[in-house]
């Protein structure tokens, strides 16, 4: 059946690659991802995309990635034609089609069989035309890209709360209202055999018959298997949803912890945070388990207590007290519990920062013969906390102590008393009755007691809360990821009246900093320590933005720039750079998109990497261990900047990349600066005077304050800060040459190289 419009032009229905009409320069995916963005109200910049000059159709997840990365959401996924007239999408998505091209379907209309689709612009013009399954089949396979806006604010800075992870529970409900209907059916599997026994014993026991027996007994046994795959399935169902829900609360707490801005995990210690994250798991137990468990009991309860009520009032009402009791007891013992619960936590915490600080400095402590006193500190804070968890051990001993002789009531005690019921009543049908009884409470004593027990578990579990919140509720820099402009950088900087003071710090770290450098300038950061400079190149990558007064790249104030696409344009390097364990390539690349072998050998090259790299045994493909225990100071280096070059950022911050380097290494860094300088803009911090005689300006800062700012020759001449270190350094070298201590600056010092 031809599908297509009668109305729609001639040829219209047809997609094959000739219809595709392809924005000049630009890849058809990449021209209906910025339709579907544009649609969205959303501008997306396609020069931050990469594509493999050796692949010209870029996989699926390459795009959705890059969509990612530019802040909406995306999503890849294979559909059927049935699938796709049931779609429910609130834009465009895009159909991927066999030879690389791309269509956008703007509509499905399930009724005539069809879709609209249309060729992908991006000023979003074009007439949709009906296509049918057949058509469609010919050049689609099943590909297509969902794209939205990410849904709102509150969806990305969602703080961690009870609120917030029941909300996460609920999105299993269809599974959780299974497991409750499951629920009910096995609770009136354990309620068929009791009313047998109500009604029935009475009947054998007074009749002897034999018959009856038999059958109870086959309803019994019929009714207990029954009873033990509802209970599997049951079982398996809530484990499949913990599971879910599990995923989904990891996935929250690792994507939260990325939000936070980098000054946060500087003022807090990793071991607390590491605690916090470990809480959350807790949570998630309680309300996967614990939590649901005691609610599904409780929907037995619901059946249970107006059968027992039924069957023996006066017994009922025992049972009910003993639960009351129990339950005021675990109620007194609720705010002592809670304030040990507290302290335990927080020595738990401290205990587990020593450990994670042990392991993170264990050079440190190694090449110092530091373990001893670790150990001693390590000691101290055991015996802290175990002196808390003993204290609150044997404070929950209590309520467990006192309630004990309720629970066992619950259990024994009110057969005794049932049986004197019965004996006294002297009534035979009350055998039958009590035995049922029994049975009965049997099964709602646990449930009874349980919830009772949850309220305790509740209020640990209120204090993990306020922990995991601690860390997990700080304010996020998300909002700036996501948000702002995405200006072309071409490299202008700009201070202007800049002042910024560190959280806690009286003293400002830049006072009143005033420079400005156009782009492609090779600009120099000197100073005495502590004087500002590794702050200007914070600021400068939106770390810090609570500052005063402007900082503008290419005229744009920083804090108005999208945090993400600022730092895609930043390349850092660091005096320390964590490399991860994985290839030298995946380093270079580092997971981002769409970059190629081409692309790791070019950055390698600029790095000064390549000639190391090919000479070790696996080349590129050579392993790192997690601290890159097998690369030498400047190997690691080398890497590092081969890492920040990969993206051909047009701004560049060195931090004292080649401080800790040895000479030589430095030497080989040095000698590529000015290659790596070319065509972007440079700041490099370096105490080494000698790395930065060739940059184009040399700031020299001074207690936060902009000292002079010159070239090195007229720094050296007008400068006496910069003239002393200068001077400093010079003779130090000179020294190491056997030449005279006093002796003035050589020009071969100078070049660095
Ligand atoms: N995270 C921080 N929290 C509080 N104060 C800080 C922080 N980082 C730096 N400071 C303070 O801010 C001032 C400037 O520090 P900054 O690191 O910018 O100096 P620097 O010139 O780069 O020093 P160095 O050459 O030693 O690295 C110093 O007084 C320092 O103590």
């Amino acid at each position: 059946m031809d599908a297509a419009d009668p109305h729609a032009p001639e040829g219209s229905g047809r997609i094959n690659e000739a219809s595709l009409s392809r924005e000049p320069g630009l890849h058809t995916w990449l021209v209906g991802a910025l339709a579907i963005a544009r649609y969205h109200g959303i501008d997306l910049d396609p020069t931050t995309f990469r594509l493999d000059p050796a692949t010209p159709v870029p996989s699926p997840a390459v795009l959705v990635e890059w969509v990612r990365e530019q802040g909406m959401w995306a999503k890849a996924v294979r559909l059927k034609w049935q699938q796709l007239l049931r779609l429910e999408s609130s834009g465009p998505v895009m159909l991927l089609m066999k030879d690389g091209g791309a269509v956008l379907m703007v509509e499905a209309d399930a009724s005539r069989n069809v879709v609209f689709v249309k060729e992908p612009t991006v000023s979003g013009a074009g007439v949709a035309v009906p296509v049918d399954e057949l058509r469609l089949s010919q050049v689609w396979e099943g590909e297509v890209v969902m794209m939205r806006p990410q849904r709102n604010e509150e969806e990305q800075d969602t703080p961690l709360s009870f609120g917030f992870l029941t909300k996460l529970v609920m999105q299993e409900r269809s599974i959780l209202r299974t497991v409750g209907f499951a629920s009910l059916i096995i609770t009136f599997l354990t309620i068929v055999p009791i009313l047998i026994v109500y009604s029935a014993v009475q009947r054998v026991i007074e009749y002897g018959s034999m018959s009856t027996l038999l059958l109870i007994t086959i309803v019994l046994v019929v009714t207990t298997v029954l009873d033990a795959i509802l209970e599997h399935a049951r079982g398996n169902l809530l484990q499949v949803a913990s599971t879910r829900i599990d995923a989904k609360i990891q996935l929250f707490v690792f994507k939260r912890l990325l939000s936070l801005p980098l000054d946060y995990f500087e003022r807090t210690q990793s071991g607390v945070i590491g605690q916090a994250i470990g809480k959350v798991y807790q949570i998630r137990e309680f309300i996967t388990g614990r939590l649901l468990s005691t609610f599904i009991d409780a929907s037995m309860l619901l059946i249970l207590l107006p059968l027992m009520f039924f069957m023996q009032a006066t017994l009922a009402w025992t049972i009910v007290a003993a639960a009351g009791l129990i339950m005021l007891v675990i109620a007194c013992f609720l705010r002592p519990i809670r304030v040990l619960t507290g302290r335990l936590s927080a020595a738990e915490s401290r205990k587990f920062s020593v450990l994670v600080e042990t392991l993170h400095g264990i050079k440190t402590v190694k090449s110092l013969a530091l373990e001893s006193a670790r150990y001693s500190q390590w000691d101290e804070f055991v015996a802290q906390a175990g002196d808390v968890r003993l204290q609150a051990g044997r404070l929950a001993l209590w309520p467990a102590t006192l309630t004990l002789p309720m629970q066992r009531y619950c259990q024994f005690g009110v057969m005794l008393l049932g049986a004197y019921l019965a004996v006294i009543s002297k009534n035979a049908a009350e055998i039958g009755s009590l035995m049922a009884f029994t049975m009965i409470s049997m099964r709602v004593a646990g449930p009874l007691i349980g919830f009772t027990k949850l309220m305790q578990d509740f209020e640990d579990v209120r204090a993990t809360m306020g922990e995991a919140q601690a860390v997990l509720n700080n304010p996020p820099e998300i909002r700036g990821i996501d948000r702002g402009l995405r200006p072309a950088f071409a490299g202008a900087i700009e201070f202007d009246s800049v002042a910024f003071t560190y959280q806690g710090s009286q003293r400002p770290a830049l006072n009143e900093v005033n420079f400005s450098v156009p782009p492609g300038t090779m600009l120099g950061l000197v100073g005495r320590s502590g004087s500002g400079k590794s702050t200007i190149t914070r600021l400068l990558q939106g770390i810090s933005r609570d500052y005063t007064g402007f900082v503008k790249i290419d005229g744009v104030e920083l804090r108005s720039i999208n945090l993400r696409h600022l730092r895609r344009n930043f390349g850092v390097v660091l005096q320390e750079n964590f490399l991860f364990r994985g290839s030298i390539r995946d380093n270079i690349i580092s997971g981002r998109a769409g970059l190629t072998m081409e692309d790791v050998v070019r950055a390698a090259r600029l790095a000064g990497a390549e000639e190391f790299i090919e000479r070790m045994p696996h080349g590129y493909d050579t392993f790192i261990q997690e601290g890159s225990p097998n690369l030498s100071g400047g190997q690691r280096q080398r890497l590092a900047i081969a890492r920040a070059l990969i993206v051909d950022p047009r701004l560049m911050i060195l931090d004292e990349a080649t401080s800790a380097l040895d000479p030589e290494s430095e030497a080989l860094v040095n000698a590529n600066l000015k290659r790596i300088g070319a065509g972007r803009t440079m700041v490099i911090v370096s105490h080494r005077l000698a790395s930065l005689v060739d940059c184009t300006a040399i700031i020299v800062m001074d207690q936060g304050k902009v000292l002079d700012v010159g070239t090195h020759p007229e720094l050296v001449e007008r400068c006496s800060v910069y003239r002393m270190l200068w001077l400093q350094q010079n003779r130090h070298m000179t020294d190491n040459q056997g030449n005279t201590r006093h002796g003035s600056p050589t020009p071969v010092l100078a070049q660095g190289d």
